[in-house]
C-alpha cells in the first residue's frame, strides 16, 4: 500500500458528511471512532514505541472530561477554556502517576495502571460532588462562531480534525530527538542509557504525552454528549482502548488510528448481528472480541497494519540533506582518560572483578582478554556505571565517576558497545546510529511534536551519516536494523558510539561474527581513531586480532588480573599461556 492510503482514506472519511443520505448514525459511529483513535494514539506512542504497557488510559479521558465538565457547569466558562484546563490538570496528573508507577517494572507496572484507573473509578461513583454513579448532567455544547455543535455531523469535523491533529504532532514526535530516545527504550533501559537518555524521565514524557491526548478525547466527549458519567471511563474502557492499540499495531501511529476504527466498527455490527444469530441478547461480542484477540496473538503480534500495508509502522527515517557539522564535544585531554584502580564486584557469593587496576591513555588501545566468565564486560559495566562497583575507584579524565549513572559518564565523553548487541530492531540504522548524538541535540518534546527541530535534526542525520560511511555501512541506512546480519549490528554499533564524539571509547567483543575481510577493515577503523588520539579499551576473544592492534593487554582470570603487557610480553607469559592462549589456540 502508497505512503498516500493514509491520506486517501482520511479524504474520504472527511468526504463523508458530502455524500447524500448517509444516516446521522454512521457520524455517531465514526465520532465514537474518532474519540477512540486519539486515546489510541497515545497509547500507540505509550506501549508501541515506549514498551509501557498500560491498562490506565481511561482515566486520563476521565480526568479531561471531569475536569472540564466541573469548570463549565460551576464557572460557567466556555467549553474552550475547559479544553486547556483539561489537558493542564490530566498532565499534571500524569506526571504525578507516572513518577510513581513508571519505576515499577515487569507485570507490576501493567498491575499498577490497572489499580489507578479501578481507584479512579470509585472516586467518581462515591463523590457528591462528581455526581456519584449518575454523573454530570447537562454539559455546554462546544460553539464554532457562535454556532454550537449539536448534530452528529457537525461534531464530525472537530473530532476527526483532532483525530489528524493528533496523528500528526505523534508522526513529529517520533521522528525527533525526544521521540527516537522514547523509541529507544524498546532496545532496552541500558544502551539508552548510555548515550545520555535519562531513561526515567523519558518514560514519563511518553506518559504525559498519551495522557494528553488522552484528555483532548474526554473533553470532546464530555461536550459532544453532554453528560457524563464513571462508565466510560473504567478499567473496561481502558483494556477496549488496549485491545484497539494491539488489534490495530501497537508498532504504527496509522495502526492505532484503524484499530480504533475497526473495533468500533465491528463492536456495533456484532451488537446488531449476535442477538440474531444466537436468539439472545447478551454481551456476547465480548467474546467474539476474545476469541479474536488471541488468533490474532498468534497469527499477527504486530496488528493488522502492517499486515495489511506491508510496513513496520515506524515512520521512515529523513532523506538525507546537508547540514553543517556539529560542532565537536571533544575537549583535548592530558594524562590518563581512565584510571581504574581496585575494582571489585561482587553478584551475591560471587566475586566476578576482584581487585582490578589499569588504565587507559590517549591514541591507546588496551584490551581485555581472558577466559569465559573471567569479569571482562562486568568491568565494562562498572567503568561505564551500568553496574555499582562493591570497592574501588574509577576516575575519568582525572575525574571520580565510580558514583555516576551511565548517562553522566556518556555525558563526559565515553561511547561503548555491547557484547549483546543493544540496537532497537525496529528502528532504521541511521536512526539507530543518530541515537548516539542524544547529547549532542537538545530539542525536547515539544520542540519535536511541532516540528520546529528540523534544523537540529538534519545535523544529527548528517553526522549519523558521516559515522555510518565511516564505518563502511552508509549504504545500509535506511534498513531495519533487525535484518542486517550480527556482525554489520556490530558496525552499527560502533557507528553509534562514535556519534557521541567520544574520548574514550570501550568496544565488547567487536570482532565477533565479522568475516576475514571485514576484521581487518574495522582494525583499519580503530588505528585510525587511536591515531586521532581516542583511547579505546576493548573486550575480544579473537587473538589475532587483538595482538595486531592492541598496544597493552590486561589479562584476566576468575575476576584478577593475570598479568599486563605489551602483546610481545602477554604472549609468551606462561601463566598466560595455561590460562587463556594456550586453551584458545
Ligand atoms: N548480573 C549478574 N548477576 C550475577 N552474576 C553475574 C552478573 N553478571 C555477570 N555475572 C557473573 O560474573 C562473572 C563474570 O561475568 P562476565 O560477563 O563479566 O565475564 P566475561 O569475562 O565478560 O565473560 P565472556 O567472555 O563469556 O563474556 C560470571 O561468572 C558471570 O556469570
Amino acid at each position: 500500500m502508497s505512503r498516500l492510503a493514509p491520506l486517501l482514506a482520511g479524504l474520504a472519511i472527511l468526504a463523508l458528511p458530502l455524500v447524500p443520505g448517509v444516516p446521522p448514525f454512521w457520524f455517531t459511529l465514526l465520532n465514537y471512532a474518532g474519540l477512540a483513535a486519539i486515546v489510541v494514539v497515545g497509547l500507540v506512542v505509550l506501549t508501541g514505541m515506549a514498551n509501557i504497557m498500560s491498562f490506565g488510559q481511561g482515566m486520563f479521558v476521565g480526568i479531561g472530561a471531569y475536569t472540564s465538565a466541573l469548570l463549565t457547569l460551576h464557572l460557567g466558562v466556555s467549553p474552550w477554556l475547559g479544553l486547556p484546563a483539561a489537558l493542564a490538570v490530566a498532565g499534571a496528573c500524569a506526571w504525578v502517576v507516572g513518577a510513581i508507577t513508571l519505576r515499577l517494572s515487569g507485570h507490576y507496572l501493567p498491575l499498577g495502571t490497572i489499580a489507578w484507573n479501578i481507584s479512579f473509578f470509585y472516586v467518581l461513583g462515591n463523590s457528591d460532588w462528581l455526581g456519584r454513579y449518575d454523573g454530570l448532567p447537562g454539559l455546554p455544547p462546544i460553539a464554532v462562531f457562535g454556532t454550537p455543535l449539536l448534530a452528529s455531523e457537525q461534531v464530525f469535523y472537530l473530532i476527526w480534525g483532532c483525530v489528524g491533529l493528533s496523528v500528526v504532532l505523534t508522526l513529529s514526535l517520533m521522528r525527533s530527538r525526544t521521540g527516537r530516545a522514547i523509541r529507544a527504550l524498546k532496545g532496552g533501559r541500558v544502551a539508552a542509557e548510555a548515550f545520555g537518555v535519562d531513561t526515567g524521565r523519558i518514560k514519563i514524557v511518553a506518559f504525559v504525552y498519551a495522557a494528553l491526548l488522552a484528555a483532548l478525547s474526554g473533553w470532546l466527549y464530555a461536550h459532544v454528549q453532554r453528560a457524563i458519567n464513571p462508565t466510560p471511563f473504567s478499567l473496561n474502557a481502558s483494556i477496549e482502548y488496549l485491545l484497539m492499540a494491539v488489534l490495530g499495531g501497537a508498532g504504527s501511529v496509522w495502526g492505532g488510528v484503524f484499530g480504533a476504527t475497526l473495533v468500533t466498527l465491528l463492536k456495533d455490527q456484532l451488537q446488531n448481528v449476535l442477538p440474531l444469530v444466537l436468539g439472545a441478547e447478551g454481551n456476547f461480542e465480548a467474546i467474539v472480541f476474545g476469541v479474536l484477540f488471541v488468533l490474532l496473538l498468534q497469527r499477527a503480534p504486530d496488528g493488522l497494519w502492517p499486515l495489511l500495508t506491508r510496513r513496520t509502522g515506524a515512520p521512515p527515517p529523513p532523506a538525507p540533506v546537508a547540514a553543517p557539522p556539529l560542532p565537536p564535544r571533544r575537549a583535548a585531554v592530558s594524562g590518563p582518560l581512565l584510571e581504574a584502580s581496585g575494582l571489585r564486584k561482587v553478584f551475591g557469593g560471587l566475586v566476578a572483578v576482584d581487585g582490578i587496576d589499569f588504565s587507559v591513555a590517549p591514541g591507546e588501545v588496551v584490551a581485555l582478554i581472558g577466559p569465559n566468565g573471567a569479569g571482562k564486560s562486568t568491568t565494562f559495566n562498572l567503568v561505564t556505571g551500568v553496574a555499582r562497583l562493591s570497592a574501588g575507584t574509577v576516575r575519568l579524565f582525572g575525574r571520580d565517576t565510580s558514583a555516576l549513572p551511565s548517562r553522566a559518564v556518556a555525558r563526559l565523553g565515553v561511547a561503548r558497545t555491547f557484547q549483546h548487541v543493544k540496537l532497537v530492531g525496529t528502528m532504521s540504522v541511521i536512526e539507530n546510529v543518530a541515537l548516539g548524538a542524544h547529547l549532542r541535540g537538545s530539542a525536547g518534546a515539544v520542540r519535536g511534536a511541532l516540528g520546529l527541530d528540523r534544523a537540529e535534526e538534519a545535523a544529527l542525520f548528517a553526522e549519523a551519516q558521516r559515522q555510518l560511511d565511516r564505518v563502511g555501512l552508509g549504504a545500509l541506512r535506511d534498513r531495519p536494523a533487525a535484518s542486517l546480519a550480527l556482525g554489520q549490528q556490530r558496525i552499527v554499533e560502533i557507528a553509534r558510539a562514535l556519534c557521541l564524539d567520544p574520548a574514550l571509547l570501550l568496544l565488547d567483543e567487536p570482532a565477533a561474527g565479522l568475516r576475514h575481510q571485514e576484521k581487518a577493515a574495522l582494525a583499519d577503523l580503530l588505528n585510525r581513531l587511536r591515531g586521532e588520539g581516542l583511547g579505546i579499551l576493548l573486550v575480544e576473544h579473537d587473538m589475532d586480532f587483538v595482538m595486531g592492534l592492541a598496544d597493552r593487554l590486561v589479562v584476566m582470570n576468575f575476576g584478577a588480573k593475570l598479568c599486563e603487557g605489551p602483546p610481545r610480553v602477554v604472549r609468551t607469559n606462561p601463566a598466560v599461556v595455561e590460562a587463556y592462549l594456550g586453551s584458545a589456540a
